[in-house]
């Protein structure tokens, strides 16, 4: 079997065109487009390039970026000030700090202080637990890409055996908790688990995010299951690879994303989505 490739760049570009409607939409009825905080400290390069994606798609669907590029030293005082302002400003929607942060920085202390209905990147305890108790607002947005994803595909996901391997906060957890509300049986793999080949083999929908080049081998794969990769990992030679062997995995699987242009384009769309919706909801409490 060789599986049918899902082109996450394609989906991720009819998206963005939805978007862009909706919010052309909006322009007419004389409402205002969303705002959009972007903040990245220092010059990460693959953070770079996310970011300059990021930008690009806000000026493809008519999102007004505003651009806070700060020193790598910045202190977290600084950073939780800018933060208060922003969650203030009323025309600003949504409120996206890139990550890695540098050491001095601790993540969980800046997510928690953006207020949970401008957290367009749904890392804050409030909105992974809406989703936990099946009433989701702003939804991270890989693992959502990825739900995306798989209904712009047609796979239904109800009943299925899903498999996640990775337990970050950012990504596998939310990943789980998106396959059980989607009404698949999920189980998480992470470091300790005793025999991850074996719980692979038994997995009708498998999604890497271990962030470990091949962890996954092709031989591993059940005949026509669903593989979703979302592990972006850079190489020495500098090209980019996921968590997942492609050239093995292809040859029995059903389905199958890769990497570049599989999860990381849904990713970007999906966080205009988010900053459509921040907005939309925000009215509908006035
Ligand atoms: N605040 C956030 N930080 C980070 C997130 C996030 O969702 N929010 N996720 C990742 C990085 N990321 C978005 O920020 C991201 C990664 C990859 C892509 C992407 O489109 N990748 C392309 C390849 C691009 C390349 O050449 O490197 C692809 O897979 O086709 C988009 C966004 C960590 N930080
Ligand atoms: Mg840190």
């Amino acid at each position: 079997m060789t599986a049918q490739i899902i082109d996450g760049k394609a989906i991720a570009e009819n998206l963005l065109n939805s978007i862009k409607e909706r919010i052309n939409n909006r322009l007419l009825a004389n409402k205002r487009a969303p705002g959009l905080a972007v903040i990245v400290l220092g010059a990460d390069p693959a953070s770079s390039i996310y970011v300059r994606n990021k930008r690009l798609a806000c000026e493809k669907v008519g999102i007004r970026s505003i651009a806070y590029d700060l020193p790598d030293s910045t202190s977290e005082a600084d950073l939780l000030t800018l933060i208060e302002q922003l969650n203030q400003d009323e025309t600003i929607d949504g409120i996206l700090v890139q990550s890695p942060l540098p050491p001095q920085i601790k993540d969980e202390h800046i997510i928690e202080r953006i207020s949970p209905n401008k957290d367009v990147d749904g890392f804050h305890p409030y909105n992974i637990g809406r989703l936990a108790v099946r009433q989701p607002t702003l939804r991270s947005c890989t693992p959502f890409g990825v739900i995306k994803m798989l209904q712009a595909s047609n796979i239904e996901l109800m009943g299925l055996d899903a498999l996640v391997v990775g337990v970050s906060n950012h990504v596998g957890r939310p990943m789980a908790l998106e396959l059980l509300l989607a009404g698949c049986t999920v189980t998480s793999c992470h470091r300790h688990t005793k025999d991850l080949a074996k719980m692979v083999q038994q997995a009708d929908l498998i999604v890497a995010a271990a962030g470990k080049p091949g962890l996954i081998q092709g031989a591993w794969i059940k005949p026509g299951a669903i593989v979703i990769d979302i592990g972006i990992n850079r190489l020495a030679d500098g090209s980019i690879s996921g968590d997942v062997d492609f050239k093995a995995a292809k040859e029995r699987a059903g389905y199958i994303s890769p990497v570049p242009g599989g999860v990381g384009p849904m990713t970007v769309a999906t966080l205009m989505e988010n900053t459509l919706l921040a907005l939309e909801l925000n009215e509908a409490k006035l």
